[in-house]
């Protein structure tokens, strides 16, 4: 039976997720109006965007580190995840996960390039180093292991054994979560690695949509096991994994283009980026609350990771275009409130008997070894010739650019003759994926949804009162900003700073001038502007019970979210179009995170959604 045992290498009892956003470089090809950048690095842990409440102005975010455009991936490795590595040696587990919009560079992240490998070769690498270099005298034996799979439409799929079905999740009596029936492979060296995931990531389902050529439409997640045993009774084993996690891109449909299978995929995508939003609000309310990780099987397999024992760290990927401005800013406000969730890592020991099996591991991966040998030393006698250079980065280098040249070769291989898309729809099409029969026959059917939405009569207010950011045309300011003095300050996300905004070509001469506004602070850690709107809106407000308050809200959130159009229009101040809108806004972007998210639908102005949320609180209150 497993048991927590108290971590004897003076680890912290607590660990907060350790948060890093990562800013891919300004692209010209996607800034077809020529706007420039929209976010800015300040220095090593702060950035800036543009306030999209008010374009004269930026909102600062602070995280434990911001990797700028120039920052290599060497350089995102070392700052970033290898110091959570060492204690998946010590039965702790780790975890990286990149999260953020399509096309921001969470895939360049954890996989990298031939020329630039990313996380995952480098971390896998690290792993074996680090077992390599340690002290023969400890009296462990490490066993390491692999597993690959993918959540695509909300199915876990074994990436390892690509014909398998949809495989169930589970968790055990002593709360570690694990997938029945998924291939757990053993390596013994980084090249046999590479020999299982090359052809693995082959099996991952991408494909081409306007914002990516390559788009990965399904959460990727690599699980590295390494079992210590000591080689003294009673034999304890200590069981640490690493999960690496490249997650699928949020989406805006409207801007991806996607139809049919896309949609679908997307929709699915959407959901369970929801649920991740979900989970850490909830985790952040520090409330008894149930924590929703079974409302999708990404945070169900995330569990530890958020709010569980792991040693966690998120890459957030955003672009600096303004087209991915809306992206950018979600996906930061996403990535500050995470920085708070804290875990309880510890040391996962058993006490049984375990070494035959991890004799029995190590023998089947290096048959032909002595078996009294110690399991490290025999990794190292059975080194490739990459192995077995003695500078560890330089042979690094060779030995991830021969995973990533093999991806790239099988790549070719299996695309000569085709082009991207046929790929893709090869893909989509294989037998082993059971339910894109089904995603067929109801592909007509989302495409004349789609369409009907498309056709929606446009509803415009042609008043002061249209919210100043709507999409990619909105009329922010931009470069030409500065032009403006800004009258006043305002609006902010916490925990940042109001500034006034600098020409974003000069990044130099940034420097955090600022006459700062304080402000309340609201539970999602978000601060709004002392405008009269929030005046009014706080004094009824603060009128109600809190807790009566919060589950209106809840209640009105949930209408949004699963209503039909009969509930919608049964909400105060929806009309038939509006409730069209809603549905149409859903199906194409997925759920509501909170309420405020009204106001990305068209129409919805912040005062108009001020006047709606004060309508309904009341009305579901009966006041
Ligand atoms: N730091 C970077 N340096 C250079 N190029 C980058 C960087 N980040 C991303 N890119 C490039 O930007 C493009 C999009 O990146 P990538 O495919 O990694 O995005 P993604 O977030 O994984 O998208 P999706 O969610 O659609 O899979 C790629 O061509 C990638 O090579």
């Amino acid at each position: 039976m497993t048991q927590r045992v108290t971590a004897s290498d003076g680890n912290k009892k607590i660990s907060r997720v350790r948060v890093a956003v990562r800013l891919r470089p300004y692209l010209d090809k996607e800034d077809e109006k020529g706007e420039g950048p929209c976010v800015r690095g300040l220095d090593k842990q702060n950035l800036e965007i543009v306030n999209w409440r008010n374009a004269t102005e930026t909102v600062k975010y602070h995280f434990d580190a911001f990797h700028g455009p120039k920052t290599t991936q060497q350089e995102v490795f070392l700052s970033s995840v290898k110091p959570i590595l060492s204690h998946v040696l010590n039965g702790q587990n780790a975890s990286v996960f990149a999260y953020g919009p399509t096309g921001a560079g969470k895939t360049h992240t954890m996989l990298g390039s031939a020329e630039k490998p990313g996380v995952i070769p480098r971390a896998v690498r690290e792993v074996f180093n680090l077992v390599n270099a340690r002290d023969e005298d400890e009296g462990w034996d490490y066993s390491i292991s692999m597993s690959y799979l993918e959540i695509y439409n909300e199915k876990v799929l074994d990436l390892l054994s690509p014909n398998s079905q949809d495989l169930p999740i589970r968790q055990d009596k002593d709360r570690n979560i694990f997938i029945p029936g998924l291939t757990s492979t053993t390596i013994s060296s980084f090249s046999d690695f590479d020999t299982h995931f090359v052809p693995a990531s082959l099996n991952r389902t991408t494909a081409s949509t306007k914002l990516n050529q390559r788009s990965s439409r399904s959460h990727a997640i690599l699980l590295i096991k390494v079992v210590r045993t000591s080689r003294v009774l009673p034999h304890r084993q200590q069981t640490g994994k690493l999960y690496l996690v490249d997650l699928a891109g949020s989406e805006d449909n409207r801007r991806t283009g996607n139809q049919g299978i896309r949609l679908k995929e997307s929709g699915a995508i959407n959901l369970s980026l929801f649920t991740l939003s979900k989970v850490v609000d909830s985790l952040n309310s520090g409330t008894s609350i149930r924590v929703p990780y079974r409302d999708s099987k990404l945070t169900r397999l995330l569990q530890d990771s958020l709010g569980g024992s792991a040693h966690s760290v998120m890459i957030a990927n955003i672009a600096p275009e303004y087209k991915y401005y809306f992206d950018t800013f979600s996906a930061l406000n996403f990535a500050a409130k995470s920085k708070m969730i804290v875990n309880k890592p510890f040391t996962r020991e058993t006490v049984a008997v375990p070494v035959l099996p991890v004799k029995r591991a190590r023998e089947e991966h290096e048959a032909g070894g002595s078996g009294s040998e110690p399991h490290k030393k025999k990794q190292k006698d059975g080194k490739t010739p990459e192995q077995d250079s003695s500078s560890p980065s330089a042979n690094s280098t060779l030995v991830e650019s021969s995973v990533m040249a093999r991806l790239i070769a099988l790549e070719k291989l299996v695309m000569s003759g085709q082009d991207k898309d046929q790929l893709s729809v090869s893909k989509d099409m294989a037998p082993s994926r059971k339910e894109i029969q089904e995603l067929k026959k109801k592909q007509k059917e989302f495409e004349s949804k789609a369409l009907l939405f498309s056709q929606l009569p446009k509803e415009t207010s042609g008043s002061a009162e249209e919210p100043v950011f709507k999409n990619s045309t909105a009329p922010l300011q931009r470069k030409q900003a500065n032009a403006t003095k800004p009258t006043k300050q305002q609006a902010v996300v916490q925990p940042l700073q109001v500034s006034r905004l600098q020409p974003l070509v000069n990044l130099a001469a940034v420097k955090k001038q600022s006459v700062c506004v304080k402000k309340k602070e609201l539970s999602s850690g978000i601060e709004l502007p002392d405008g009269k709107e929030n005046m009014k809106e706080k004094s009824w407000e603060t009128e109600l019970d809190a807790q009566m308050l919060e589950q209106s809200k809840e209640k009105i959130l949930q209408i949004l979210n699963s209503g039909g159009l009969k509930e919608l229009k049964g909400l105060q101040q929806i009309g038939d179009k509006k409730a069209k809108l809603l549905l149409g806004w859903r199906e194409i972007n997925g759920q509501f995170t909170k309420l405020e998210d009204l106001v990305k639908v068209e129409g919805m102005t912040e005062k108009r959604f001020t006047s709606f949320l004060r309508a309904n609180i009341l009305s579901a209150m009966g006041k």
